[in-house]
């Protein structure tokens, strides 16, 4: 049957995205941009596939007990905040809500397992104000370079006076930055694919790093323009090469300042270059060492294993309580930012091994290990040579419970571990996106 083009759609749930999820007439799911769990709404539909639509809230009929008027005045054009209609406590509600059922589904655990194994949401920061961190897209068009905020539905870049999610300190950074860049193009030419700002009110640093590809480009300019918009501790640029997507770099230029920038997470100091992995959110990055260290428990006349270890958030801490840590990590300027981190906190009793986890796995006998890999989760591989461990816990900090979910499954296979808590933890609030720290114990008798 053809779907009519607006229909009425009562929202049943979120969906690990950032859409909610409905039934058009037909029974067909329907994603539904800016919709909430509860509402009545009038939908448009964008897009039809065979199995499901896509659409968005052109009316809302009747509102959801759980929906609130955004803090932020770009929530509805701006593709940082998919989830600001939704009240916070309902937020955290969807987002547990979500990993019970990837554990059940795709981990395969039945739901009284999994909702018996997940514990509540854990909050450590405000809802707003959290991020450290601010990427800024760049559009060229007519020869003019606008800088922004990536639009919710792609069409290009929202101009904004402030970032709601940024640091409260610092949310009027992203105008100041943009329009001192955009300033400079009328006059020399920028060929910016995107620019990230961090900013800390613990150490006062901010950085502005500039990426584009390798060429000319007018550094003492771009230093001169930015210092007199945001007075950043650092400016630096990376240039990039192969697909703006995969991050490879072909080099990286300090054009002002110390060229990284400096955080202080817990007891640790820690300096990240431009182009490293760092937590968003300090006070969630707390959170996540926090409740490692609680379940792992390391103890001095142990052995620790650091897998996808970045700049050293888990190294560290680690180092101060475990007799010796290998830790790995795969991209170069992070290798070199944890080499930096131990040299300057003095930390001798780590081997860094720069490589991928599965084909550099440190050949040792661990206690206790910390795995931490990106979105597409642990590789099958890394996932038997964990069981193969004589390791008494294994913390996994994940950032997609579907990847979790499978991958715990595979831990179930082998049978040497199995999952004693899942904590999930709000490292993105007004997003779909939730960290997890899940504690596996090695089962009696193995
Ligand atoms: C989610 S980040 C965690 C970094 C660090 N644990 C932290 O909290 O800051 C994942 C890290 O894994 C690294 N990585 C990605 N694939 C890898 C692989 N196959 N082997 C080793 N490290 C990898 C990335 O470069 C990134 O630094």
């Amino acid at each position: 049957m053809a779907e009519a083009t607006t229909q009425q759609v009562r929202i049943e749930r979120m969906a690990y995205g950032p859409e909610a999820v409905g039934r058009l007439e037909s029974g067909k799911t329907v994603f539904v941009a800016g919709a909430v769990p509860g509402d009545l709404v009038e939908v448009a539909v964008d897009r039809k596939a065979e199995r499901y639509c896509n659409g968005h809230v052109s009316k809302v009929l009747e509102a959801s007990p759980d929906r609130v008027v955004p803090e932020c005045p770009y929530a509805a054009v701006c593709g940082g905040c998919p989830w600001a209609q939704i009240s916070y406590d309902a937020q955290a509600r969807h987002k547990r809500d979500g990993v019970v059922s990837a554990l059940a589904r795709i981990g395969r655990m039945g739901e009284e397992r999994a909702e018996a194994l997940v514990a509540p949401l854990v909050s450590p920061s405000a809802p707003w104000g959290y991020r450290n961190k601010v990427e800024l897209a760049v559009v060229e068009s007519g020869g003019r370079l606008s800088l922004g905020m990536h639009a919710a539905d792609g069409s290009g870049v929202v101009a904004v006076k402030a970032c709601k999610l940024l640091d409260k300190g610092h949310q009027g950074v992203v105008k100041s930055v943009a329009g001192a860049l955009s300033y400079m193009a009328n006059s020399h030419h920028l060929d910016l694919e995107r620019v990230g700002v961090r900013v800390s009110t613990r150490t006062r640093e901010v950085e502005v790093a500039l990426w584009d590809r390798p060429g000319g480009f007018p550094r003492a300019a771009v230093a001169k323009v930015l210092a007199d918009a945001c007075k950043p501790t650092s400016v630096t640029r990376v240039m990039q090469k192969g697909p703006a997507k995969a991050r490879k770099i072909a080099g990286q230029e300090r054009l002002a300042g110390r060229g990284s920038w400096g955080e202080v997470v817990g007891a640790e100091r820690m300096r990240v270059s431009a182009p490293s992995f760092f937590q968003v959110n300090t006070k969630g990055a707390e959170k996540l060492v926090e409740l490692v260290m609680e379940g792992l428990d390391p103890q001095e006349d142990e052995e620790a294993m650091d897998l996808y270890c970045g700049a050293g958030t888990f190294t560290l801490p680690l180092a101060r309580r475990a007799g010796f840590v290998s830790a790995v990590e795969s991209y170069g300027p992070a290798v070199r930012d944890l080499r930096r981190n131990l040299d300057e906190a003095r930390l001798d009793n780590v081997d860094p091994i720069g490589g991928d986890a599965g084909l550099e796995f440190p050949d040792t006998d661990a206690d206790v290990i910390v795995v931490d890999p990106p979105r597409a989760g642990l590789a099958e591989q890394v996932v038997s040579q964990l069981s193969d461990q004589p390791a008494r816990a294994i913390a996994y900090v994940s950032c997609d419970p579907a990847t979790l979910a499978r991958d715990l499954a595979r831990f179930e296979e082998k049978g040497t571990f199995e999952p004693a808590s899942v904590t999930p933890v709000d490292l993105f609030p007004q997003t779909f996106h939730v960290e997890t720290v899940t504690i596996l114990k090695r089962r009696a008798g193995r």
